[in-house]
Formats: C-alpha cells, sequence, structure tokens
C-alpha cells in the first residue's frame, strides 16, 4: 500500500454511488483515521455509456474488470456489483492479486463465504462484508468482536426491508399485498428480482451468515429452513392483532447444547417484543447472549448511503489493519463441527386458522387431534362464518410443541372430515429460549 490508499470498485450503482459519495464527502474524517488519503481509482460497469447520477470521470470507468484486478496500484477492491458467479471469479482473482476485498454481495458470501475467507487468508488479505447483512447496523462487527467474548444462544432478525416494509403496510394500512410490493421496488428496497426478497431467500442468505459467525458453525445456505410472506393474509394479521401478536418475516437462529436450528419465516411476536415495534424498511437483529443477555441492533438495512457507510467502515479496517500490519486474519474459521437440531428439538408455539363445519362433535374431534398428540391450547377464538353451509372459523394458538409433532398435527387436520380448510400456520415465538 502506497500513502494514498487507492480502491478499485466493482459497480457502481446504489451502493457503488453511496460509496463513492462517503469517500468524496469524509475524506477529512477518513484520513484522520487512517493517516493516508483514500482514493478511487477505476471503476468496473457494465455500461460505459449510461448516464449516472454521481459526478465521475469518464476515464475512470472501465467494462473490463482486468483493469483493476489487474492493476498494481489498487490496494483494495470493492466489490459491489451483485450476481454469484463473475463476482466470485473477481474476488478470488482480486485475493490471489494480493488486493484486499470489501463486498456487500450476501447471495456470495452465503454461498461461498468460506471459500474466500480461506483464500483471503491465504493470501494475507483481508475480506470483509459489513454490508452484506442488514445493510448499514454494524450486526457482523457486533457479533465478531463488540460481543465475541460472549457465547450467543439466539439471533432473531428483521433482515429483509423490502418484506417488512410490506408486511408493515399490510398490517397498519390493510393495503394489499402486490401494491404495496410494486412500491416497495419503486423505492428501490427490492432486489432486481424480488422473488428473492418475498420467498424469504434474501433473508436467508443473511441468516445463514449470521448463523456462521454468531455460532462459530459453518451454517449452509440448505441448512436454513425457509418461507416466505407470500400466502400472508391481511385477515391472518387482524387475527394476530387480537391476540396481541404483530406478524413479522422473522430469521431465526437458535443454539441449544451446541445444537443449532437456523430459520426464516412469518412469526408471529408478542406486541411487547422489541422486534414487533420495527416497521416500513427499517431492519433489527435481537441478539442474546449467556453473558449479556438481550441486546438489538437497529437500523437501516439497505440504501445507497446506509449500506455504504458499512462499506466504507470495512474499508477503514482495511487500512487500519495494514498500518499494524494484521491483514489476513478477518473472520476466525468456524471453532464447532455442526450439528442441526431435529425435528423433535425444535419446539415452538403455533398459531392455526381453520374453517371448520359448525356442527357437532367438531370440536370434539379437533381437540381430540391435539390432546392425542398431547399438545394444549394456550388461546382459542372461535367465529361463526357467512357461508351457505354452516362453518365457523376457529382460530388456536397452541403450548409449545415440538416440529415433528406440530408437522403430525397439521396434515392430520388437513385430512380431517369436519375441516374444510386450513387457511393459515404460523410459529409463534418472541421468549429468548
Ligand atoms: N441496494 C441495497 O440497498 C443493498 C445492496 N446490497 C448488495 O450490494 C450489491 C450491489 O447492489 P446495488 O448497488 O443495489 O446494485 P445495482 O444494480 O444498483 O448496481 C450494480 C452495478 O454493478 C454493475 N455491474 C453489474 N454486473 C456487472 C458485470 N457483470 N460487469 C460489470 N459491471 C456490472 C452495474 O453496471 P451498470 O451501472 O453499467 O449497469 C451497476 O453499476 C448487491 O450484491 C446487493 O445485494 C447489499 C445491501 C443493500
Ligand atoms: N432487498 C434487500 C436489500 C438489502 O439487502 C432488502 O429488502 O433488505
Ligand atoms: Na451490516
Amino acid at each position: 500500500m502506497a500513502q494514498d490508499v487507492v480502491v478499485g470498485l466493482l459497480g457502481l450503482g446504489t451502493v457503488g454511488s453511496g460509496v463513492i459519495q462517503i469517500i468524496n464527502d469524509h475524506q477529512r474524517e477518513l484520513q484522520h483515521q487512517v493517516g493516508r488519503p483514500v482514493k478511487i481509482g477505476k471503476v468496473l460497469v457494465r455500461d460505459k455509456t449510461k448516464p449516472r447520477d454521481i459526478a465521475i470521470n469518464e476515464d475512470q470507468l472501465t467494462e473490463d474488470a482486468a483493469e483493476i484486478l489487474n492493476d498494481p496500484n489498487i490496494d483494495v477492491v470493492i466489490e459491489v456489483m451483485g450476481g454469484v458467479q463473475e463476482a466470485r471469479e473477481y474476488i478470488l482473482e482480486a485475493l490471489g492479486n494480493k488486493k484486499h476485498v470489501v463486498t456487500a454481495n450476501k447471495d456470495l458470501m452465503a454461498l461461498y463465504g468460506s471459500e474466500l475467507l480461506k483464500v483471503a487468508a491465504d493470501n494475507s488479505c483481508d475480506l470483509f462484508f459489513e454490508a452484506s447483512v442488514a445493510g448499514g447496523i454494524p450486526i457482523i462487527r457486533g457479533l465478531t468482536e463488540g460481543l465475541s467474548s460472549d457465547r450467543i444462544t439466539e439471533m432473531m432478525g428483521i433482515v429483509n426491508g423490502t418484506t417488512n416494509y410490506i408486511l408493515t403496510k399490510m398490517d397498519q394500512e390493510g393495503r394489499d399485498y402486490d401494491e404495496v410490493l410494486k412500491e416497495a421496488q419503486a423505492l428501490g428496497f427490492a432486489e432486481s428480482d424480488p422473488t428473492s426478497d418475498v420467498e424469504g431467500l434474501d433473508a436467508a442468505r443473511k441468516m445463514a451468515i449470521l448463523g456462521t459467525l454468531g455460532f462459530s458453525t459453518d451454517i449452509a445456505l440448505e441448512d436454513v429452513i425457509v418461507r416466505g410472506i407470500t400466502t400472508v393474509t391481511t385477515e391472518d394479521m387482524e387475527y394476530c392483532r387480537q391476540l396481541g401478536y404483530t406478524l413479522k418475516l422473522i430469521g431465526l437462529a437458535k443454539r441449544k447444547e451446541g445444537r443449532v436450528e437456523v430459520t426464516v419465516q412469518p412469526m408471529l411476536l408478542p406486541d411487547s417484543h422489541p422486534l414487533a415495534a420495527v416497521n416500513d424498511e427499517y431492519n433489527a437483529v435481537y441478539v442474546y447472549g449467556e453473558a449479556i443477555g438481550e441486546t438489538m441492533f437497529y437500523g437501516p438495512g439497505a440504501g445507497s448511503l446506509p449500506t455504504a457507510t458499512a462499506i466504507v467502515s470495512d474499508l477503514v479496517a482495511v487500512i487500519k489493519n495494514y498500518v499494524l500490519g494484521v491483514n489476513g486474519h478477518s473472520i476466525p474459521t468456524p471453532l464447532f463441527e455442526k450439528q442441526l437440531k431435529s425435528d423433535e428439538e425444535v419446539e415452538a408455539k403455533y398459531f392455526l386458522r381453520l374453517h371448520v363445519k359448525d356442527e357437532t362433535g367438531t370440536f370434539k374431534a379437533v381437540t381430540s387431534l391435539f390432546a392425542q398428540e398431547d399438545v394444549s391450547f394456550e388461546k382459542l377464538l372461535q367465529w361463526p362464518l357467512e357461508t351457505e353451509e354452516p362453518a365457523a372459523e376457529v382460530v388456536i394458538v397452541t403450548h409449545k410443541t415440538n416440529r415433528a409433532v406440530y408437522e403430525r398435527i397439521y396434515n392430520e387436520l388437513e385430512n380431517m372430515d369436519v375441516v374444510i380448510d386450513v387457511k393459515s400456520s404460523y410459529r409463534v415465538e418472541g421468549g429468548h429460549q
């Protein structure tokens, strides 16, 4: 690294433009911290002729990644182009050329994080990725530095801004799912293909990263049980409200006696839970540590400047490490062998909404099924439905049971003669163990 630190930027979209803006606007503070000027060298884009909002010299733009990856003057490569295979190749090449790397790419880190971190360490380079989870919120640094002395047992995150925005507007304004999704896209929170937001995959990638770091065990994307928000209705939300719950898309990672579960699904939280008050596009990660107890990290999980803040802070960390001569130790390799919980070990309460025949024996048949499995009800609501055939809506919140038992009950209910339809089912969370 010469006196001036030169950065190569792969991508100049929402996040890349924010990175340039922060490096320019905060130059004085950055220099004060790292003792040297920080400059943008070349910037990779797909199309050099595209009009840009950010002021940049035309000769800094390139459509050829090699001009950055092989430029000996570039010290740090910031990858904010997205995608997986090309981004992986470029990062591997940058590390191979002894360039430190900062990335915002959760898709890539969830799939190839351990490989890339190993290559970084082998090349004595840093690889930081704070922006990949919950944008500007310093959750990765919070886990790997701030809480590094503790043993984390639970992380619950609202880690996708798009779905939190949609659920908030459906809940508070009774608005339609499709209409609000379009609005979230127009506001720039959603991924270019919002399927990964609404189907829970974006949150699953982030939870795989958090699970790996928080529990020091290698959580793969396929270890995360995922369900998105596409089937959530405003009726479900109305019942939740009546029962004192808020419905949120939650990424949950729990560890007990060395065994872990990681899942992303719409869940009911008691209104008093700190995550229940996290609205619109905001993100938050609730972390429970054996020693510290409850903590919560809250803030903007997406957007140009918030995300760029995390990236430039990573850049500062790279330069400080360089000054101290300690690059190449970004994140320790996982300590524990992975042990996933079995269905019998995953315990939770459940919310169920059923349409049942309004006739003698229905209630007995339904309650007998639960009794047979030794599952009792914590809350129960019943209303007549205005249908041709006499029918009723039944809403049940169970006491704790395990996932294997609950799935058996759910499957039985679907096949029962007295049950017209299982309208919805959600896990209920909120206590830290
Ligand atoms: N947007 C957000 O709020 C957040 C984004 N992220 C992550 O940050 C990354 C960037 O996101 P974002 O800025 O929104 O994305 P954009 O789509 O806004 O920008 C992507 C940029 O990369 C360039 N690019 C893409 N593919 C290529 C390629 N194959 N070759 C050359 N240039 C390429 C594009 O060039 P051109 O301009 O010519 O099209 C564009 O400048 C993603 O990994 C995303 O998941 C993480 C947290 C929040
Ligand atoms: N699409 C994502 C953007 C940030 O990761 C979100 O909605 O949170
Ligand atoms: Na972050």
